[in-house]
C-alpha cells in the first residue's frame, strides 16, 4: 500500500453547538478514486473545506500532498483541484478564455496553456463550444468545463463535491467515465463526494460511508459488507424443488446460518460463513433437486439502505464492528 496522499487524523469540526465532523480518521492513497458517501448534512462539504484549508478544524490534523492545509492553504491550492457542485465562470468570457485565465492565475505560460486547454476541451467534449460564452453553457457543459478548469494546473488530487448534480443520466455516465479515464491517464487521486450510491459504486475504488459527521465504515464493497453486516456476511441464493417446511428447517440447522428466507425467486440464506457446500449437501440429501446456487454480492445500495433500515444506523439485524 502506498503512502497516503490525504491523511485525516481525529478531525473534528464544531459550528457553535453543531458537531459537523466528529473525530474523523481516514487515509486516501495516491491514484485511487475514493467516494465519500453520505446523506445531506453528513459533513462531507465541511470535511472537503477543511482539506482545502478553507475552514479551520476545531481539533485534529490534516495532511494533503504532504502539506498542512490549515497552515498553508495556498500551497495546497497549487496541488489540489476543487470542483464544487455548481461551478462559476466569467459568463461574458468563452470556455477557452476562462481556461486561459485560470492558467494565467496559476502562472502557466500562454503557449503551454493553449495546448493544455485544447487537449482538455477535447477530453471533456467541448471543443466545438470552446468559443462560446459560458453564460450560454448548459449545466452539464459548465460541469465539464469545470473539470477541464481544475485540471489546467495538473493537480495531484481532484476533489469533486456532488459533481453530477442536475446533469441528465447520459451526461452523468459520460462524466463518470471521463473521471475514470483522467484518473488512469494522469494518475490523479480523486475524492468524490456524493449521495448517489450508484455513481459512487460505478467508479470508486473505495468508499467511506459518512453519517452525522462520523465515518461509519470505509473500504471496497466486500470489506464494507463485512464491516457493516458482521452478522450476515454471506447471502446464498438457491433455486430448488420441492421446497417444504422441513426442508427450510433443515437449512436453518446448518452451522453459521443466521436466517433462511423464502423469496419469489427461491430461497435466501443469510450466513456468517460461506456454507454453500453444506447447503447443497442438505438439499440433495433431502431428495430435492438443486437448480441454482449462487452467492449474492452486496451492492452499495444494499449496504447503504440496509444500514439505514428504519432510518437508524443501529438498525435491525446489523452490527457495526
Ligand atoms: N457555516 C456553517 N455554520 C453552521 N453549521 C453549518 C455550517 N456549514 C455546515 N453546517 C452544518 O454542519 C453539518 C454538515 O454540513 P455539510 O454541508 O458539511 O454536510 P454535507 O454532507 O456536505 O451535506 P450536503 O450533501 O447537504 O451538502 C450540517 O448539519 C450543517 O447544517
Amino acid at each position: 500500500m502506498t503512502t497516503p496522499i490525504i491523511q485525516l487524523d481525529k478531525l473534528t469540526k464544531k459550528y457553535e453547538e453543531q458537531l459537523a465532523v466528529n473525530n474523523l480518521s481516514l487515509s486516501i492513497h495516491k491514484g485511487e478514486i475514493f467516494g465519500l458517501l453520505g446523506p445531506n448534512g453528513a459533513g462531507k462539504t465541511t470535511t472537503i473545506l477543511m482539506m482545502l484549508g478553507l475552514s479551520e478544524p476545531t481539533s485534529g490534523n490534516i495532511t494533503v500532498c504532504g502539506i498542512n492545509p490549515t497552515r498553508n492553504p495556498i500551497a495546497v491550492k497549487k496541488k489540489v483541484g476543487y470542483l464544487p457542485d455548481d461551478v462559476g465562470f466569467y459568463q461574458h468570457m468563452t470556455g477557452l478564455e476562462n481556461l486561459l485565465y485560470t492558467a494565467q492565475l496559476n502562472g502557466i505560460p500562454l503557449d503551454e496553456a493553449k495546448k493544455r486547454a485544447h487537449h482538455l476541451l477535447q477530453k471533456v467534449d467541448l471543443l466545438d463550444a470552446a468559443d462560446k460564452k459560458t453564460g450560454k453553457y448548459s449545466r452539464g457543459m459548465r460541469q465539464r468545463l469545470g473539470l477541464a478548469d481544475v485540471l489546467m494546473k495538473k493537480p495531484e488530487v481532484i476533489i469533486l463535491d456532488e459533481p453530477t448534480l442536475g446533469i441528465d443520466p447520459e451526461g452523468v455516465r459520460d462524466f463518470l467515465k471521463l473521471i475514470r479515464e483522467l484518473n488512469e491517464e494522469e494518475q490523479m487521486t480523486v475524492l468524490l463526494s456524493s449521495h448517489h450510491l450508484h455513481q459512487v459504486q460505478q467508479i470508486c475504488d473505495r468508499v467511506g460511508i459518512f453519517v452525522k459527521g462520523e465515518l461509519l465504515a470505509a473500504g471496497d464493497m466486500e470489506s464494507l459488507a463485512k464491516q457493516l453486516f458482521v452478522e450476515d456476511t454471506f447471502v446464498i441464493e438457491i433455486k430448488a424443488q420441492p421446497i417444504h417446511k422441513e426442508f427450510i428447517e433443515r437449512l436453518q440447522t446448518i452451522p453459521n446460518v443466521n436466517k433462511v428466507e423464502t423469496v419469489p425467486s427461491g430461497i435466501e440464506i443469510y450466513c456468517k460463513e460461506d456454507v454453500s457446500a453444506a447447503i447443497s449437501r442438505a438439499i440433495i440429501e433431502s431428495g430435492a433437486s438443486l437448480y441454482q446456487l449462487q452467492k449474492k454480492n452486496f451492492g452499495l445500495d444494499e449496504i447503504y439502505h440496509r444500514y439505514f433500515e428504519g432510518g437508524n444506523p443501529d438498525g435491525i439485524g446489523l452490527t457495526k464492528k
